[in-house]
């Protein structure tokens, strides 16, 4: 099967800095990948690269075997960029009916409109929407050309949580459609964890993990012991066990955060501690992108800001 995207060596300099450094992967059609990404480590340029708008310095890129930068290969593209500025004299369905004119095979306005969950908002200027509704309109230009490929760069960015989960579903279902390839960048590492099927994390210009969400959690090793303990049970009796890098209380339940949960429970257990109903659980995504980012020493802790402590 050709491949929907593909990279060789793709290198972007700009003078003395390195964007993008000797990238290499291919997206099989029919997948959903997120890139993830420390701010600065590249994500943008490399989208950009695929969409034909930024020269790579060194490599190639095909998208469906064919110069991303040849119109008939963009015309299969649905891109929704992190900056946009929308006209402001035209209403929302005459915005997605002008976007639609540029294409053979359109989708109809409302579905499109159902996509973005925009029909009560189909008659107002898009200036006067929301962040969010501005965020879902865009998604409907994207989705107007019924793309075979789409490029979300930060996709949600001000939508709420509702307007995020439905967003969700129109990818998915978008992706059940034969064929179909979503490639977004996203701080929202919920957003990977829920949506994607395979994840690149890029950290200084190179793509440094690449695998499925289960691979990379077990490639980062986090795994949660959760117990129950008795009043005797002191926090130090806890903290001081071999292997555990972050503990949290609920009641008498504790969670531990560690890379050998086997060794902590084979601990617990010939400790002469008052502890019962073990259980091991994975780690989330979010754990695993801290330890795989810090693992390396690299990235400007752009994602890291936002990570709640998941524990
Ligand atoms: N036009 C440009 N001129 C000079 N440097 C640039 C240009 N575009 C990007 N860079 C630099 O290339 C590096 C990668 O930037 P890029 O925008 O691709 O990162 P990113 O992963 O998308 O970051 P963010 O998560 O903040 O959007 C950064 O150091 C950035 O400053």
């Amino acid at each position: 099967m050709e491949s929907a995207i593909t990279l060789s060596q793709v290198s972007k300099r700009y003078g003395d800095k390195t964007a993008v450094a000797e990238v290499s992967f291919q997206i099989e059609p029919g997948t959903i990948v997120a890139l993830l990404g420390p701010n600065g480590a590249g994500k943008t340029t490399t989208i950009s690269m695929m969409l034909g708008l930024v020269r790579p310095t060194a490599g190639q890129i095909s998208v469906f075997g064919k110069n991303p930068r040849r119109a008939a290969t963009r015309a299969h593209y649905g891109v929704m960029l992190q900056q946009v500025s929308l006209p402001d004299k035209l209403a929302v369905r005459e915005l997605i009916d002008l976007f639609r004119s540029y294409y053979e095979h359109p989708l109809d306005t409302s579905v499109l409109l159902n996509m973005a969950d925009l029909e009560a908002q189909a008659k107002k200027q898009a200036p006067t929407l929301s962040g969010g509704q501005q965020r879902r309109l865009q998604f409907a230009l994207a989705m107007a050309g019924d793309p075979r490929i789409v490029f979300l760069d930060e996709p949600t960015t001000g939508m709420d949580v509702t307007a995020r989960r439905a967003f969700w579903e129109h990818l998915r279902a978008f992706a059940r459609q034969e064929g179909r390839t979503i490639l977004l960048t996203t701080h929202h590492l919920e957003e990977a964890e829920a949506i994607a099927d395979r994840i690149l994390v890029m950290q200084n210009g190179r793509v440094t993990v690449d695998g499925t969400l289960e691979e990379i959690k077990r490639l980062a090793g986090n795994s949660y012991v959760a117990c129950v303990v008795g009043p005797g049970v002191s926090a130090d009796d806890i903290n001081q066990l071999p292997g555990v890098e972050h503990v949290a209380w609920h009641g008498r339940r504790v969670r531990m955060l560690t890379r050998q949960p086997d060794d902590v429970i084979r601990t617990l257990v010939f400790s002469r501690l008052d502890v019962s109903q073990f259980e091991i659980s994975q780690g989330h995504l979010e754990d695993a992108f801290v330890s795989l980012t810090q693992a390396d020493g690299q990235g400007d802790g752009g994602c890291r800001s936002e990570l709640a402590n998941t524990v």
